[in-house]
């Protein structure tokens, strides 16, 4: 017996020491990873860190991906951590490391070089991880900098579809306001008379009682109606303002890509921009016609663009769903906030309907929808307190606030005082820029009267218009440089649009708010993606 317990313990004799050697081996790395190199040794080491634990990977993967935890299959776009680096901004200051090899920038001239300096600094792949489809890059998900030569020639390939001056001068928006806001008026008219009076509305969404509507909704169908004729032409367009049920499936599999379904929903989408594209390859001559009721695709501006430049298959039709995505998500955000603000504040929204009715005839009952009357755009785009309440929304209510990613370059860059090598993952967070006490004071009060005044600078800058200079070089909202919102211009024509013809002719008030705080999403929008108001008729 005893010698059977002496030769296992000679057996194990190795064990300890062996184990010993591991923990010593255990404690030497983990200090040299989140001490002597963090603290000695990093080029990084004299940037702040946004937490102790910022030393290491730790803290930003736990804000990034600690809500997985909780709901797996929920998300796979990650947490954006946008409070935590915001309040790590406020304590630290304008350059922060947020884990060992990346860093976050909030001020002017490192965000500038960022993004805008020589076309900006490349973007990492996590952009065709989540934006690419049809397993071919688009436009958003182009990685790489200004070398990138892919980018660049897309951006041309567009040529002027998007520029203020052709939408407002071409006559196709106007065309195409016509038939999307004769839809968008019949859907009010039909939910301030508590009925479908006109017959062909199937539903208007939420079907909480006379005259009230989930406006969230509502806004995402009437922007991707106006975003896919611009694209596909009115006869290919979608009818999501009248037709729920397809509106409905349409934002199922939108909503579900978004938060990271590649594979059910992103085929569903695919295959919408196929048959889209394969209808128009047969209307413009492209393909034999197997279907003979196909229609013209005189006004399908952008598709016709693209084919007129040798962008074909796959990459046209990616090219064009991400536009038709891009062009439902962020105004229906936008403009669901901008309708919350105005619904608790009737003293504004008397301003703006004196405003808008300027260009646009009010509500009567000898004035149906058929009378609607589509503004000088021009003229619409020049309406100060419009404009000054978009931007203010789009300021506070960022749609992307969060970081967006970009890489230093090989040969490093100095970044607000500090030398940064080539490499290191940089970005700023647009709702912190959003943000700054000394350029919007009380910053996180929704004050649309802070852009009236000051200066219209020719052609805005970023989309703004009004405000002081230092007010629109720190607004972000549609980033800026080579690789800023192509869709701007047409977005916020479209965005003044839809709110001049609403308050032109009805009031709204809250029916039911819960859940308006902002989701911590890429693209953030309200948490219960819903906004219940009550419209009435104004004389
Ligand atoms: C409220 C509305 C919108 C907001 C706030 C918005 C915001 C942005 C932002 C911040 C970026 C830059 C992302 C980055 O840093 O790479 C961007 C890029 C882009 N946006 Fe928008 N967007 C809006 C509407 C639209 C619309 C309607 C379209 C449709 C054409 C669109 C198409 C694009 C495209 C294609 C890019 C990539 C541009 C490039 O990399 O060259 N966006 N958008």
């Amino acid at each position: 017996m005893l010698e059977s317990l002496s030769s296992g313990l000679i057996s194990l004799a190795p064990y300890p020491s062996l184990l010993s050697y591991t923990a010593v081996a255990g404690f030497l790395f983990l200090t040299y990873a989140y001490f002597v190199h963090p603290f000695f040794l990093s080029e990084l080491r004299a940037i702040p860190p946004a937490h102790p634990f910022a030393l290491t990977p730790l803290w930003i993967i736990y804000h990034r991906y600690s809500r997985l935890l909780f709901s797996p299959t929920a998300i796979s776009l990650r947490s954006q951590a946008l409070r935590p680096i915001h309040r790590a901004h406020t304590k630290h200051g304008p350059i922060i490391r947020l884990s060992p090899t990346e860093i976050s920038v909030a001020g002017y001239e490192a965000v500038y070089r960022v993004y805008v300096e020589k076309g900006g600094f490349a973007k990492p792949d996590w952009w065709a991880t989540e934006f690419m489809t049809f397993g071919v890059r688009n436009l958003v998900s182009f990685v790489g900098g200004p070398g990138n030569r892919e980018h660049a020639g897309r951006r041309r390939d567009l040529g002027g579809v998007y520029a203020k001056g052709f939408l407002v001068n071409s006559g196709t928006l106007k065309d195409i306001a016509r038939v999307v806001l004769e839809r968008t008026v019949r859907v009010l008219e039909s939910v301030v008379d508590g009925g479908d009076k006109h017959g062909k509305v199937e539903g208007t969404g939420t079907g909480t009682g006379k005259g009230m509507m989930d406006v969230y909704t509502f806004n995402g169908a009437v922007n991707a109606d106006f975003a896919s004729a611009y694209l596909f032409g009115t006869a290919q367009s979608t009818d999501f303002t009248c037709e729920k049920k397809a509106r409905d499936e349409y934002f199922r599999h939108h909503n579900a890509f978004l938060n990271g379904d590649q594979d059910k929903s992103q085929k569903w989408l695919e295959n919408l921009a196929l048959e889209k594209c394969s209808h128009l390859d047969v209307a413009t001559g492209l393909k034999h016609a197997t279907d003979a009721r196909v229609e013209g695709a005189e006004d399908a501006v952008v598709y016709k663009q693209l084919i007129q430049r040798g962008v074909h298959n796959a990459h046209l039709a990616s090219e064009l769903l991400d536009h038709l995505i891009a062009g439902a998500e962020a105004p229906r955000t936008t403009l669901t906030y901008l309708q919350w603000e105005l619904s608790k504040n009737p003293g504004l929204q008397s301003r703006l309907r004196a405003e808008a009715q300027t260009l646009i005839p009010p509500s009567s009952p000898s004035l149906s929808a058929d009378d609607l009357r589509i503004p000088d755009l021009k003229a619409l785009d020049a309406l100060p307190l419009l404009s000054a309440l978009l931007t203010e929304t789009l300021r506070v209510y960022t749609p992307t606030p969060g970081p967006q990613h970009r890489v230093v370059p090989p040969e490093g860059t100095a970044l607000g005082g500090h030398f940064v090598p080539g490499g290191t993952e940089v970005s700023a967070c647009f709702g912190v820029l959003h943000m700054n006490p000394d350029v919007f004071p009380e910053p996180e009060a929704w004050k649309p009267e802070r852009w009236l005044g000051g200066g219209v600078p020719e052609g805005g800058d970023g989309g703004t218009e009004g405000g002081t200079e230092e007010m629109r070089r720190w607004f972000w909202a549609f980033n800026k440089g080579a690789r800023g919102c192509v869709g701007k211009d047409f977005t916020v024509i479209v965005m003044k649009l839809i709110v001049a013809t609403m308050y032109a002719r009805y009031e709204t008030s809250v029916v039911e708010d819960d859940g308006m705080e902002p989701s911590d999403g890429f693209l953030a929008h309200p948490v219960g993606e819903k906004l219940v108001l009550k419209f009435t008729r104004v004389g």
